[in-house]
């Protein structure tokens, strides 16, 4: 039988009766010997990177923090020779100090999380506002199934709780439940279909994900979910749809597909979910979701009950939002990498024609401390869909089983790719941001940024594959000044997820101050987990006077060159299908 990398890991933690080989505040692995990357071997700690006046590849500006010359780097492949000699940490800004992997950070041979930390809920902050707000509950053995769940469901809702938190769960439950205890007479169509239920997500994977979730979630209720989506044969689906369908998830081509085809009908849903839904509702789907939610037959917001979920949720899109929800509650749960530490951070300066030796020296250094020699599952982001593909073929070549994920791939590609990585047959999946919203994959100890993204939103999603659902987790940015415009909002971040900030960001920061932009953030004490804008009082429909916290400007130009949610300059393709 075929063991997967968790497996061994699994398998290895069970044999030392420890679910943490090298967690926080634990030591690291006595006898174990680790990488050192070629460019660190014989030299000082790591020192900063250039400070952001100079610019070009000058002896001054060079990566000499990270050990000099950067012909070697330039040069640098795999070479099977290297010693071990203990692994200092490449870029070496550890929160624990110079170099080195800090007690408090996860280790590559912390491959498998230490499970679920419980305690750290405690910690997530909870914030509601709206009228009438239904009082919290704490277990789920405290849920009066009748009056808690009708008086919950009986309101909208826009949330906006950090990755990994659980939010599918969130949304499934009430919609299940409702579904259960209403008794709605379907008109019966002779090749229509009426669910009750619609749930719109923005990437194949994550429909099928979401699919899966509710699936289980409604086993023996006679609740039935039924997943549409693109790149997959529409007759098959046509067929599950037959069957009987009360919860449809879609993504919303497909859709608009569907309902041109008269094959179904939104006259009866009752509750409608927008998962991403700050991504749903950005230039790239708006329209077509204005389409399905405004202009076809689904019936008005205050008739149907409106959920919307993302992690991120900027005041222009709250505002868009704010269309489709009646009297509608908002609730904000934690923020990424909050006080919870679940993600450990690290921004690293690279320069671009670096970036590849630099992955490579992450990646021998994680499978030399890894379990067995075994790589754990790394994902990789990049900015374009060329980029995924020469960088999945250069690991490969060098050695690193790696596949990829992106919109140029066929559907069945694309979910072989995942299963593929999920199983760990090859642990570096190397994706756009087609992967980066809302996929749950277990096990992934570590997500590297090795094209910043434009957007601050889309590196919160990004580096919420890792560290979920309390488990712990590594995100490491390559940060260049091609990404001077994120450098304050990613410093702001850090800043408030309690994560070392390099001086050398700072900088940068500081220097972006007046920059404007998308990421320009509003005030000071800024708040990652998202706020409520109708409780900026100088936030009118009108959109004028506010200071949008990313558009920068009042004329509602969200979205502005670049667009939201793909962030790609003139010329470049896009990254999402
Ligand atoms: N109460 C719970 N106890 C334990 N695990 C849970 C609980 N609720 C959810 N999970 C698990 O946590 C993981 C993350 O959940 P989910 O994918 O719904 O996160 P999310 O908030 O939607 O994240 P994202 O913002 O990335 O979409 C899943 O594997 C889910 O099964």
């Amino acid at each position: 039988m075929r063991t997967s990398w968790a497996d061994a890991v699994a398998a290895e933690n069970a044999a030392s009766g420890s679910s943490n080989i090298n967690g926080p505040g634990g030591a690291p692995h006595p006898g174990r010997s680790s990488y050192v990357p070629p460019h660190l071997r014989n030299r000082p700690p790591a020192s900063d990177p250039p400070a952001p006046s100079y610019s070009g590849p000058t002896s001054g500006n060079d990566r000499l923090g990270y050990g000099g010359p950067t012909s070697e780097l330039r040069s640098g492949g795999f070479r099977p020779d290297y010693g071990h000699q203990g692994y200092v940490g490449v870029g070496g800004r550890g929160r624990g100090g110079v170099g080195g992997w800090s007690s408090r950070e996860p280790a590559f041979d912390e491959q498998e999380n230490s499970g679920i930390n419980f305690d750290a809920y405690e910690d997530i902050p909870v914030e509601t506002s709206g009228e009438n707000v239904p009082p919290p509950v704490n277990t789920f053995a405290e849920i009066d199934l009748g009056e808690a769940l009708n008086l919950n469901i009986r309101r909208d809702l826009m949330v906006s709780a950090q990755t990994g938190s659980g939010k599918t769960a969130a949304f499934c439950f009430p919609i299940i439940s409702g579904i259960m205890r209403g008794q709605f007479a379907r008109p019966r169509g002779y090749r229509t279909v009426y669910p009750l239920a619609l749930i719109l997500s923005p990437t194949r994977e994550l429909s099928i994900q979401i699919h899966e979730e509710a699936k289980k979630f409604s086993y023996q209720t006679g609740v039935k979910v039924v997943v549409a989506y693109g790149g997959a044969p529409i007759t098959q689906q046509l067929r599950e749809l037959e069957r009987g369908v009360d919860i449809l998830v879609a993504t919303p081509g497909r859709l608009v597909d569907l309902l041109e085809r008269a094959k179904v009908s939104l006259e009866m849903i009752r509750y409608l979910t927008l998962d991403e839904a700050d991504r749903m509702l950005d230039m790239g789907f708006e329209p077509q979701i204005r389409r399905i939610v405004e202009q076809m037959d689904m019936p008005p917001r205050g008739v149907r009950q409106t959920l919307l979920f993302s992690a991120t949720f900027p005041k222009e899109i709250q505002r868009l939002a704010s269309d489709f929800l009646s009297n509608y509650i908002f609730l904000a749960i934690g923020r990424v990498g909050s006080s919870t530490d679940l993600i450990v951070q690290r921004v690293e300066f690279v320069h671009e024609y670096d970036k590849r030796s630099h992955l490579m020296d992450l990646l021998h250094a994680q499978k030399a401390n890894g379990v067995h020699g075994k790589q754990a599952l790394t994902l990789v982001f990049v900015e374009t869909k060329k980029g995924a593909d020469s960088l999945e073929h250069w690991l490969y070549t060098n050695g690193f089983p790696a596949t990829t994920i992106h919109g140029d791939r066929t559907q069945q590609e694309r979910e072989q790719a995942l299963r593929s990585f999920k199983r760990g047959n090859t642990p570096i999946l190397v994706a756009t941001d087609v992967a980066a919203r809302g996929l749950d994959i277990p096990h992934v100890a570590h997500v590297v940024n090795f094209d910043l993204p434009n957007d601050i939103d889309d590196y919160v999603h990004r580096i919420g594959r890792t560290g979920r659902a309390g488990n712990t987790g590594l995100a490491t940015a390559f940060f260049n000044e091609n990404n001077s415009s994120l450098a304050r909002p990613l410093a702001d971040l850090m800043q408030e997820s309690n994560q070392e900030v390099p001086a050398w960001l700072t900088r940068y920061a500081s220097r972006a101050s007046y920059g404007g932009g998308k990421n320009k953030r509003s005030g000071g004490g800024g708040r990652f987990g998202g706020r409520d804008f109708r409780r900026d009082g100088s936030f009118g429909r009108s959109g004028g006077g506010g200071t949008d916290y990313y558009s920068g400007n009042s004329s509602g130009g969200y979205g502005v060159s670049g667009g939201y949610g793909g962030g790609h300059g003139p010329g470049v393709t896009s990254a999402w299908d």
